[in-house]
């Protein structure tokens, strides 16, 4: 019988390695010695030790060529929640992860760690403190997490000692950092349009935000404990900051960090939540005609108005992880990293 060669466990793939936490996870494996094969429909910057390979993940011979040799591959691309595009998040999410796997199979790969979201199981009411015990979200509030829930399973579920192959799911929450592309220039660019004078509700509620570098530290940590009998195995981690703070507090340190004043005037939750579901609404009929893209969607208006924290007690005992850098520090970095986005610039 012939002897499968294993590639080099120091050889891994970024699958959506081009985008904002995609890069910063390509860096980190860089910088502890990995070759790194970065697969995604664009290329956003080169880096010594990084081979480029432009596709589409729904692309299996495209995919094929990125995996050669390689033994760990991280599943980090999906569209951006704001395109609200039911047929693209069912093609990228589902039908492109149900390729990456097959993908996976064939070209002898033995890990795959996926990027989730803690939002799998947001209904848009609270969650205080949840385990990853918690069911999915029988009500997904937009088609990004409904889609995250299913490529979640789909993950989970292929893992097989018998094919020697071993999957993790990683559910960050509320990323942010330097090049972040939706959380800082989001609120800059409503705060500049006057729109970030309100709080929603009575400013209390407690989220978790997630610096960039933590998020990396789970994944490379998930893929180096992932192996045969490990508890890891068809797992999802919660990976936090482990530093839950009031939403208006966050948003206001940001603000004023970058010299915006931080909102002062409270408004209903249900109120706005009724006024977003009605945008929305308009926006789905007139989309044949104009695209309206609404600042406060139904769901970020539920993520400024609810308590969403979760515990990464199970990342902590399982894997050893810790969050490298604290939110105070987090915060100070992202302020210093966006220049271009400070009142005035
Ligand atoms: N940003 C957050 O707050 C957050 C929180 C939890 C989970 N996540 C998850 O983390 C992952 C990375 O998010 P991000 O914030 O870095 O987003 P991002 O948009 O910056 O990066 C996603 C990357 O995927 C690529 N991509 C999209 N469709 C592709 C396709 N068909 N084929 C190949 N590449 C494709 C994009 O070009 C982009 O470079 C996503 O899976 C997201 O669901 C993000
Ligand atoms: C209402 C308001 C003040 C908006 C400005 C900030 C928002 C743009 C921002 C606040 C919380 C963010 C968030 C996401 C997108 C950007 C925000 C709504 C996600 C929905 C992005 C996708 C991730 O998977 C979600 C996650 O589970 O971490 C994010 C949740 C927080």
């Amino acid at each position: 019988m012939a002897t499968r060669i294993r590639p080099s466990n120091k050889r891994c793939a970024v699958i959506g390695g081009s985008g904002f936490l995609g890069r910063h996870l390509v860096e980190r494996l860089v910088d502890r010695g990995y070759a790194v094969a970065v697969f995604d429909i664009r290329q956003t910057y080169e880096l010594p030790g990084v081979n480029f390979y432009q596709g589409d993940l729904c692309d299996k011979h495209a995919l094929l060529t990125a995996l050669k040799d390689v033994s760990i591959v991280f599943h980090c691309a999906s569209p951006a929640p704001a395109s609200d595009d039911r047929a693209l998040f069912q093609r990228v999410n589902i039908d492109g992860t149900r390729t990456v796997i097959q993908a996976c199979h064939e070209a002898g790969v033995q890990k795959l760690v996926l990027t989730s979201s803690a939002s799998v199981v947001f209904e848009g009411s609270d969650i205080k403190n949840a385990k990853e015990d918690l069911p999915y979200a029988k009500r997904p509030i937009d088609y990004y997490t409904e889609t995250k829930i299913q490529q979640e399973k789909l993950v989970l579920e292929a893992c097989s000692k018998e094919m020697d192959f071993f999957t993790i799911a990683i559910r960050p929450h509320g990323i942010f950092g330097p090049r972040d592309p939706q959380l800082v220039p989001i609120l800059v660019d409503a705060a500049r349009r006057g729109k970030m004078k309100f709080i929603i509700g009575d400013g209390s509620n407690l989220v978790d935000f997630t610096y960039v570098e933590n998020v990396v530290h789970g994944h490379i940590l998930a893929a180096e404990r992932l192996k045969a009998d490990s508890p890891l195995c068809a797992q999802a981690y919660h990976i936090t900051n482990d530093e839950p703070v009031r939403f208006w507090d966050f948003m206001s340190q940001i603000l004023v960090g970058l010299g915006y004043s931080a909102p002062r005037y409270h408004l209903p939750y249900m109120l706005v939540y009724g006024i977003a579901l009605l945008l929305w609404l308009i926006a789905f009929i007139m989309r044949p005609l104009v695209q309206i893209k609404p600042t406060f969607t139904p769901m970020r208006v539920a993520l400024a108005g609810t308590h969403h924290y979760y515990s990464c007690a199970r990342a902590k005992q399982d894997m050893g992880y810790q969050p490298v850098v604290p939110l105070k520090e987090a915060i100070a970095r992202t302020v210093e990293s966006y220049p271009h986005l400070r009142k005035g610039a």
